[in-house]
């Protein structure tokens, strides 16, 4: 049996479903999952990452507060936070699901494989489309190590019923960071293992290194320069060998040492597709080695962060190219957070270019920490790095370091994106005294 669709959407993620849904109204459209309805990001990424951070941030909140107002700081009781995190994640496959079908959208549940340059199967049944998305996301890196079956990955830790006591991390990157601030927070031993002395390597170096203060008296270890070279399970849990003399046992080792696009079983090469090991190939248009198959969100091998509204934006964009949009794709800023105690954020110019290219940029780099929003609260350390470009005094590109740089980011994305001037700030006002209300300090 053959069934035709206008366009085949492979993965209902946030990119695939973005695309699904900016499709529907004018094209018949099929979504195809092998996994979980929602993907990657609410399911086992971004939302229950987030959902456990909620107890982290009060709990920091109130551990600011000490002798400040408040005494005793709250104890992360694991199974209620797993279990709060569950109640949100559990509704997301079915509720994801009866969203594509009040689309209208036709859904598979399966394995697809390319069968031809415009056809797939699952199971026993032919699927021809006139266009396909492919839109699988990526999979944890498991390192080929001896012992690598006892590696676990952020999907093992965000449905962890118990909280190990003793735990590793290898990678210091944005998983590792923000599982290892959680479980830190949660009472854990905690231990990153870092093949070099970089973590968030995309992060300037200045603020990274403060957090890492900051997660050290917390709890964190980091153990630089060190590699994992094998995991063996013993009577008291798994000792790490590593090319150092550090002798480490702990009761859970998670893999947090970067994700990989999720091609396997598809079939590519029978639809002409080429991929790399940094993923699928394709043009400015998201247009693969097959003019009628196209790539968005993770799985696509780009610059650009892999992040959920990244993700969206390709699918939207995609949706818009097969209903006849002509323009190849430009990114819009895309700020970058990681959700540890505190965060870190960053949009636009990054600081190394900018410190590369005096003559073109100016940096300003400020200690935030007595100003009136970051004092109220008691931040121990808050620091605010603008970048501005010096033939038109624009800002062009900021760092924040501060247990609000989320929302502290996103202003400063918005001013950026408009154009906005300190002459334009001051003739709107905002609710004071607020983060929103220190913009104009920033310009
Ligand atoms: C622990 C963690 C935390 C994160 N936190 C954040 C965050 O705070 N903010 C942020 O912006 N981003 C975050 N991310 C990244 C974010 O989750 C991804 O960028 C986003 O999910 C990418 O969307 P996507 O649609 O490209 O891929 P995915 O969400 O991975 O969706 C791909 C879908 O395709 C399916 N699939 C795979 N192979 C096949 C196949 N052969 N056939 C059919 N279906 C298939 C998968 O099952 C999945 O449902 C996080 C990621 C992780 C792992
Ligand atoms: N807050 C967020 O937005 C957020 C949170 C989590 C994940 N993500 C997304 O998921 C992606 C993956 O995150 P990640 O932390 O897995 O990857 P990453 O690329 O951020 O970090 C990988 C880490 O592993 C280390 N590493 C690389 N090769 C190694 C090896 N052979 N042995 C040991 N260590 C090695 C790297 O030096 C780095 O520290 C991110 O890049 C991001 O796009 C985003």
């Amino acid at each position: 049996m053959v069934t035709e669709f206008d366009t085949i959407v492979i993965g209902a993620g946030p990119g695939g479903l973005a695309a699904a849904y900016a499709l529907a109204q004018q094209q018949r459209v099929l979504v195809v999952e092998n996994d979980l309805w929602g993907g990657t990001c609410p399911n086992r990424g971004c939302d229950p990452k987030k959902m456990l951070y909620s107890a982290v941030e009060t709990r920091d909140q109130a551990s600011h507060l000490q002798h400040d107002g408040l005494s005793g700081i709250p104890e992360i009781n694991w199974p209620e936070l797993m279990a709060f995190k569950n109640a949100y994640t559990n509704k997301v496959p079915a509720g994801t699901l009866a969203g594509l079908k009040a689309a209208n959208i036709t859904t598979v549940h399966g394995q697809p494989r390319f069968i031809g340059a415009d056809q797939i199967s699952v199971a026993a049944t032919t699927y021809r489309a006139a266009n396909f998305i492919i839109a699988t996301g990526q999979t944890p890196v498991i390192p080929q190590i001896e012992g690598q079956q006892y590696l676990q990955t952020s999907t093992d830790f965000l449905a962890l019923p118990k909280l190990p006591a003793r735990i590793a991390f290898i990678g210091a990157g944005y998983v590792a960071l923000e599982l290892a601030n959680i479980a830190a927070s949660a009472g854990a031993e905690v231990h990153i293992l870092q093949h070099n002395q970089r973590l968030l390597r995309d992060f300037p170096e200045t603020d990274t290194r403060l957090l890492a203060t900051a997660l050290t008296a917390q709890g964190v270890t980091f153990h630089w320069d060190t590699e994992l070279r094998a995991v063996t399970e013993n009577a008291t849990g798994y000792s790490l060998t590593t090319n150092t003399s550090l002798q480490l046992t702990v009761d859970a080792v998670f893999a947090a040492s970067g994700r990989q696009a999720q091609l396997a079983g598809l079939n590519l090469a029978a639809a002409g597709v080429e991929a790399t090991a940094k993923g699928v190939t394709v043009n400015d248009h998201l247009q693969t080695t097959n003019t009628r198959i196209y790539a968005v969100g993770d799985v696509v091998a780009k610059a650009q962060p892999k992040l959920t509204p990244v993700a969206s934006l390709e699918g939207r964009y995609v949706a818009q190219v097969l209903l006849g949009k002509r323009e190849a794709l430009t990114y819009p800023l895309i700020p970058q957070v990681v959700y540890a105690s505190p965060q870190i954020a960053q949009v636009g110019v990054k600081l190394v270019t900018a410190q590369q290219a005096p003559t073109q940029y100016e940096i300003r780099e400020q200690d935030v920490t007595q100003w009136y929003t970051f004092n109220r609260i008691k931040e121990p350390t808050a620091r605010v790095t603008t970048i501005f470009e010096q033939a038109t005094h624009r800002l062009v590109g900021a760092i924040v370091y501060s247990s609000i740089a989320e929302e502290v980011i996103n202003y400063l994305t918005i001013l950026m994106t408009q154009h906005v001037t300190k002459a334009q700030l001051s003739q709107q006002i905002t609710a004071y005294p607020t983060p929103a209300s220190d913009l104009a300090y920033y310009l």
